[in-house]
């Protein structure tokens, strides 16, 4: 079979790919930090994956996560990266402390492009939780931060974050689209 390029300079989305997909097909990472456009999320998702077909000249995926606070009408939502390196953790706790409602919604939008040519598809998951001081290992992002149902996304195991996340709600619409037709033959040929 032949494996999907996934375009991303983030390690960690690899590591979680991979996991969720679970060798239903094969990934390959190509680790290119891609510049990104501001506008809605859909907009900056189809616009990376339009630049990493271009760049690898056959089928792709690129993903893009935001983290939407409810109180801040969903900002930073896809500037979260930017945010979070300017304030760490702690000050995305800060932007929020004259609200009450502290709840975020975490989104993934993945977008698969067959090639430079084609019109990129979209599949987004979403998960609710709220914003808490940082609790658990600060290894991917802002997971210390994002409570889910009493956990935050540090704190809880991999395997139980890689079946509920807002990453695997995106990739089980990808998967469900990869099942329909021929889809999953058109990319990676033959066994
Ligand atoms: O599950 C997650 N749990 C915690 N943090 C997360 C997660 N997923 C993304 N993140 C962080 C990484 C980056 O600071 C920002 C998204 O920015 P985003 O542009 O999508 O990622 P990126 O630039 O690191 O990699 P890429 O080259 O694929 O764009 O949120
Ligand atoms: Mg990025």
């Amino acid at each position: 079979m032949r494996a999907l390029k996934f375009v991303t300079g983030n390690p960690n989305k690899v590591i979680e790919v991979n996991a969720i997909l679970g060798g239903l097909i094969p990934v390959e990472p190509v680790a290119l930090d891609l510049p990104e456009i501001q506008g809605s999320l859909e907009e900056i998702a189809s616009d990376k994956c339009r630049r990493a077909a271009r760049i690898i000249n056959g089928p792709v995926i690129v993903e893009d996560s935001a983290l939407e606070f409810h109180a801040m009408n969903r900002l930073p939502g896809p500037y979260i990266k930017y945010f979070l390196e300017s304030l760490g953790n702690d000050g995305l706790n800060k932007l929020l402390h004259s609200h009450d409602d502290k709840s975020a919604d975490a989104v993934c939008t993945f977008a698969f492009s067959a090639g430079p040519e084609a019109e990129p598809l979209l599949f987004q998951g979403r998960l609710e939780g709220k914003i808490v001081p940082a609790r658990g290992p600060p290894v991917f992002g802002w997971e210390p931060i994002f409570e889910h149902k009493g956990e935050t996304l540090a704190e809880m195991a991999h395997d139980k974050k890689n079946k509920l996340s807002h990453r695997y709600q995106a990739l089980v619409k990808f998967q469900e689209w990869l099942a329909r037709d021929n889809n999953r033959l058109l990319i990676c040929g033959q066994e």
